[in-house]
């Protein structure tokens, strides 16, 4: 708690998730701080010669900046945006475009470490938080009939690496190093560090009647 005298924001600051992903929802919800949803149509496409780290940090700023560009002048908005890539080998790992191209990213995962990074980016008016953290994880060995089931489950579809390690995606995972929301979309610990930087006092909202009003902007 900051002390009493201490300068207090405005109250409640509005929080913006730009994104339409699902779990990032629920993740923000699961600490509480009431926002509002507003899906962006940032388009995805890696630039020549560009990092997967550059990438996933350029994707988070411009959905954040995308989110903030909905509420006009409004100061008293922030906006959170984010993006996730796997990575194996310097290989961008994103959505799957087809069972192929699962298959091909199961396999190069299978038995093995790869990285999952995810970036988010808080921008109010005039100041801006982001940061990219990775998260380990180690696959089991992956055999045909597994990668074939699995994508018939038809949760890979929608997801970076093309797995869900919150859902039966579990079952491909030996271990993970590092932080678990982060491969789920949204690292809760660099959020807070970024909510609290901003401002944003989460720490003082009532869990039991707000978490997300979860409208739209
Ligand atoms: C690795 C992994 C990814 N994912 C998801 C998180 C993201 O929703 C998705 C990565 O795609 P993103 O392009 O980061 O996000 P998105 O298109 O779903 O949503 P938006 O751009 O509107 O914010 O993969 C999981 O749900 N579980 C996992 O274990």
């Amino acid at each position: 708690m900051p002390p009493p005298d201490s300068p207090q924001p405005s109250f409640p600051p509005r929080l913006i998730l730009a994104s339409g992903s699902p779990r990032r929802a629920e993740l923000l919800m699961q600490i509480g701080v009431p926002f509002s949803s507003a899906a962006t149509a940032v388009e995805e496409i890696r630039q020549t010669d560009e990092s997967g780290r550059d990438y996933v940090l350029r994707l988070a700023q411009e959905k954040s900046r995308a989110g903030l560009a909905l509420v006009g002048d409004d100061t008293t908005v922030w906006s959170l945006g984010a993006d996730t890539l796997g990575l194996v080998d310097d290989e961008v790992l994103e959505k799957p475009r087809d069972f192929t191209d699962f298959a091909r990213m199961m396999r190069l995962m299978s038995g093995r470490e790869h990285s999952v990074l995810t970036a988010i980016c808080l921008s109010g008016s005039d100041q801006s938080f982001s940061d990219v953290v990775e998260t380990r994880v180690r696959f089991r060995t992956l055999d045909r009939a597994l990668i074939e089931g699995y994508w018939n489950t038809g949760e890979p579809r929608d997801k970076a690496g093309g797995y869900g390690i919150q859902g039966m995606g579990a079952l491909l995972v030996e271990s993970i190093h590092g932080s678990y929301s982060n491969v789920v979309g949204l690292p809760l610990e660099t959020l807070a560090g970024f909510l609290q930087r901003a401002g944003i006092p989460y720490w003082q909202f009532d869990k039991r009647s707000s978490g997300a009003d979860a409208g739209t902007v």
